[in-house]
């Protein structure tokens, strides 16, 4: 199953996109601020209307589905979640199961587990630290159990043990056949983890390819403007970057 856009133009923010994301692998998109990468996911989640190219979910324009089976398929986690109650933080996680339409305890457990929420869940959702509000929101979105994965800044919140624990999960859902997409700015953690990388740049395609491929010095240089060399630890590569001459 593949979700793809093509030709994606809109207003400003976006310039002729055309991507073919993949079950089975982790994607991450990447950009400097403003570059179009929050627009991207929002029109891959079918939540915008394109000025041209449409986004399509295998030979179905996202437009023409369902909204309760697109968010079955389709679990978005936006990057600033607006939460309208105040329930508990296993009630909040619940909702992920609204376009099931069922309790979905089993489903429900997995992803409280998954994002390390056990004692957390009979607080209310007032009452919890901003990353432990992340790793909510992203439950809600594992709970639904969709077919694709579609994540903004899913860790900027998170702590470091957290923010690896949840790329493990990711991996896990990938090796399950789902597909994942996350926006990311930490370009070490893009390096590392994901299997392919999507450059965004005022709107436009950078450079989609294999991590060491498209987050070369050469790019980081033409679209973030830094000087940058990644150094090599133990199969892991860490980036040292200083400012553009
Ligand atoms: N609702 C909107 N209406 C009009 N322009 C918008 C809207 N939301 C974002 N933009 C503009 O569209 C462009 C792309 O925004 P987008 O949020 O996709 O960037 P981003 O790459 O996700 O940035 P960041 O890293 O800062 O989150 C920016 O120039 C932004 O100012």
């Amino acid at each position: 199953m593949t979700l793809s856009g093509q030709n994606l133009i809109l207003a400003k923010r976006l310039t002729d996109v055309s991507v073919a994301f993949e079950q089975g692998e982790i994607t991450a998109i990447c950009g400097p601020n403003g570059a179009g990468k929050s627009t991207l996911l929002q029109g891959m989640a079918g939540l915008l209307s394109f000025d041209s190219g449409q986004a399509m979910l295998d030979d179905t324009p996202l437009a023409l589905l369902a909204p309760r089976d697109r968010a079955k398929r389709i679990g978005y986690l936006p990057q600033d979640g607006q939460i309208a109650w105040d329930v508990s933080v296993r009630n909040l996680v619940q909702l992920g199961r609204l376009p099931h339409g069922d309790i979905g305890e089993k489903a429900v457990d997995r992803a409280i587990e998954a994002l390390d929420l056990h004692g957390l869940q009979s607080r209310p959702i007032s009452q919890v630290s901003g990353g432990e509000r992340a790793r909510v929101l992203l439950a809600r979105v594992l709970a639904g159990e969709p077919d694709w994965i579609l994540a903004d800044e899913p860790l900027a919140a998170l702590d470091l043990a957290h923010q690896l624990a949840l790329l493990r999960h990711l991996r896990l859902q990938a090796d399950a056949g789902r597909g994942v997409v996350i926006v990311l700015h930490d370009l070490a953690l893009a390096r590392n983890h994901a299997d392919r990388v999507i450059v965004l740049s005022n709107g436009a395609l950078a450079a989609d390819g294999p991590p060491d491929i498209a987050l070369s010095p050469e790019v980081l240089r033409a679209v973030w403007g830094v000087e940058a060399t990644w150094l090599s630890d133990g199969g892991q590569q860490a980036l040292v970057a200083r400012p553009g001459v």
